[in-house]
């Protein structure tokens, strides 16, 4: 089975490309999503960042993520310890989760910190989804309704596309001037030959 590791800064779309390879039948795993999900349910998880946080980490509704992400970016030696106690568990059950999907021909992980996480060690093939930065800003301030300085505080804890580019095996552009289906179907047939 081939595991695709697909990644990009906020706002670069990764989103909309893994929603196109689960189109082409591509199971993919969204990190954020499933690292949210164990932050709530794995013990090992809540007992080491109530030990670095205080109690108040999590409340009645489960993780508090407005103070974590208050107190991690912006401060790399946190963010570096919470990386250390999330990441981890969240590899495993990634591994655990390609198991169960053992039927299909690829899967694929969708994370906007493939490489800081070590991701990228655990995956065959690593596609970029490249965006320049301002545009990625305009975007994510449009979804997300966030400030510009917490945005450029997470885009500060992320390392740049720009070095990832020389790092990944295949790069797709989505500055929105170039259609990015055809450039999917282009990736899915060189990695299929
Ligand atoms: C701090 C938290 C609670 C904030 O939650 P929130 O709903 O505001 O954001 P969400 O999780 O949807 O992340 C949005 C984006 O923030 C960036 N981001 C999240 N975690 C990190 C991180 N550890 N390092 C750098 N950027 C990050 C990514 O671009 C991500 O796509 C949450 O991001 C978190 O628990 N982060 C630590 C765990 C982690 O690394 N998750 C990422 C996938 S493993
Ligand atoms: N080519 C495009 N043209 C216009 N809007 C786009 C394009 N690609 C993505 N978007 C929009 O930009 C926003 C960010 O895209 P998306 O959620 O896929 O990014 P992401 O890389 O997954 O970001 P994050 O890391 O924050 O989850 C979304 O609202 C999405 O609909």
């Amino acid at each position: 089975m081939i595991k695709i590791g697909i990644t990009g800064g906020i706002g670069s779309g990764k989103s909309v490309v893994a929603q196109l390879l689960s189109v082409y039948g591509i199971p993919v795993y969204i990190a954020d999503d499933e690292s949210k999900k164990l932050t709530n349910t794995s013990p090992l998880i809540r007992e080491q960042l109530t030990h670095l946080f205080g109690p108040d980490i999590y409340n009645a509704n489960g993780l508090n993520k407005a103070m974590l992400a208050k107190a991690i970016f912006g401060n790399k030696d946190l963010l570096q310890q919470v990386n250390h106690i999330i990441h981890p568990e969240v590899n495993r059950h990634f591994l655990d989760w390609c198991e169960q999907k053992n039927t299909y021909q690829c899967c694929a992980i969708e994370s906007a910190i493939l490489f800081e996480s070590g991701f990228n060690k655990i995956v065959d093939v690593s596609l970029l989804v490249y965006a320049p930065l301002e545009i990625r800003i305009q975007r994510a301030l449009q979804r997300d309704h966030s400030s510009e300085e917490a945005l450029r505080k997470r885009i500060e804890s992320q390392i740049s596309d720009e070095e990832k580019r020389s790092w990944v095996d295949y790069t797709i552009t989505n500055d929105g001037k170039q259609a990015l289906i055809p450039q999917v179907e282009k990736f899915l047939d060189q990695l299929y030959r």
